[in-house]
């Protein structure tokens, strides 16, 4: 049975800081993604896990990206990919990895896929987004099972992955067959009313619209899971909270913008988040 996801899970999630806590203690991300054409993919990502809280945020990517990335986002640090030792070293060190937005599907985009995967081991958690989701489904690359996988399709690459064509995307049945049979432990089917299928957990968000038809939407919420899973207990309940969160700042900000760019959600995160479990006005 399919569940609406309500604001309660933010609160569920979203934990006051220790005070005498430091950034240790708020994960470790690496995002790997962005290629000489698709450089905004990752750098959007990464403004919404910075602005998530997220303890360390680390960018593996082109090198033509990286000055980009430093003036939008002087917190995350860079890695060029072309240096695949160093990138897997930083693999190994991460407790979040996000691969995928805005990678591509070049021969070395592939390696750097495959050998994230094997490189990664039990206590991390993997988010799978946009490219990887095609390279997985063309090259019929296996997830690995000893890795806590998060998958963040849109429905396109949902069909391509899962075979489960459109049309038939609203049996919850066969999508979770199909999460089970591709070793995905969290499926987040994003679209008009995103649905995140989980072992015997079905929700469904009621919230968003139109306003977030628009590039770089998915690439923002991948970085906003990627950022909660780092720094809050249990990996799929952040998710759920990271995908509410990123579609009520989007409503919340629809009120006085006719389209709600990607960017302007990551800079709201900080701020809708101080209102949860705090004295200021509650969200709903
Ligand atoms: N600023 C940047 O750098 C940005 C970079 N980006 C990066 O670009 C890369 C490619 O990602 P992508 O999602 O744009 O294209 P792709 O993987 O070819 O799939 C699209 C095809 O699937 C179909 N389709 C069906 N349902 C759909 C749906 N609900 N939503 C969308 N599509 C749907 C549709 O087919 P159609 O229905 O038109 O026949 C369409 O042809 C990826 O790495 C991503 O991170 C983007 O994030 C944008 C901002
Ligand atoms: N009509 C809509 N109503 C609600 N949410 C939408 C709508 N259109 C797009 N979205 C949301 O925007 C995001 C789009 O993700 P995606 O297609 O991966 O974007 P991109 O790859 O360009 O960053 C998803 O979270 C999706 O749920
Ligand atoms: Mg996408």
């Amino acid at each position: 049975m399919v569940t609406e996801l309500k604001a309660d899970i933010l609160h569920e999630v979203i934990q006051k800081r220790p005070v005498t806590t430091n950034k240790t203690n708020f994960g470790n991300i690496l995002l790997i993604g962005g290629n000489e054409q698709f450089g905004g993919a990752i750098l959007m990502a990464a403004s919404a896990a910075v602005s998530s809280g997220a303890g360390l945020v680390t960018v593996a990517t082109h090198n033509t990206n990286i000055t980009p990335l430093h003036i939008r986002n002087p917190e995350a640090m860079a890695l060029d990919w072309d240096n695949h030792g160093t990138v897997l070293e930083q693999v190994r060190k991460s407790s979040v990895v996000l691969i995928g937005p805005g990678l591509g599907n070049s021969e070395d985009a592939i390696e750097l896929l495959r050998s994230t995967m094997r490189a990664m081991r039990e206590n991390q958690t993997l988010i799978l987004d946009a490219s990887a989701l095609g390279i997985i489904a063309d090259k019929h690359v296996m997830i690995p099972t000893n890795v806590f996988t998060i998958a963040t399709p849109h429905q396109g690459e949902w069909a391509q992955l899962s075979s489960v064509m459109i049309p038939y995307q609203d049996s919850m049945e066969l999508n979770d067959l199909q999460r089970k049979t591709l070793n995905i432990d969290v499926l987040v089917l994003k679209k008009h009313h995103t649905v995140i299928l989980s072992e015997n957990r079905q929700m469904e968000l009621l919230l968003g619209g139109p306003y977030q038809a628009t590039g770089g939407m998915g690439d923002t919420l991948a970085g906003l899971i990627a950022g909660f899973v780092g720094q809050f207990a249990e990996p799929r309940r952040a998710t759920e909270a990271a995908v509410y969160a990123h579609s009520a700042i989007a409503q919340e900000l629809a009120e006085h913008n006719w389209v709600v760019r990607p960017s302007f959600i990551a800079d709201f995160v900080p701020n809708y988040m101080a209102r949860i479990n705090t004295n200021l006005p509650e969200v709903d």
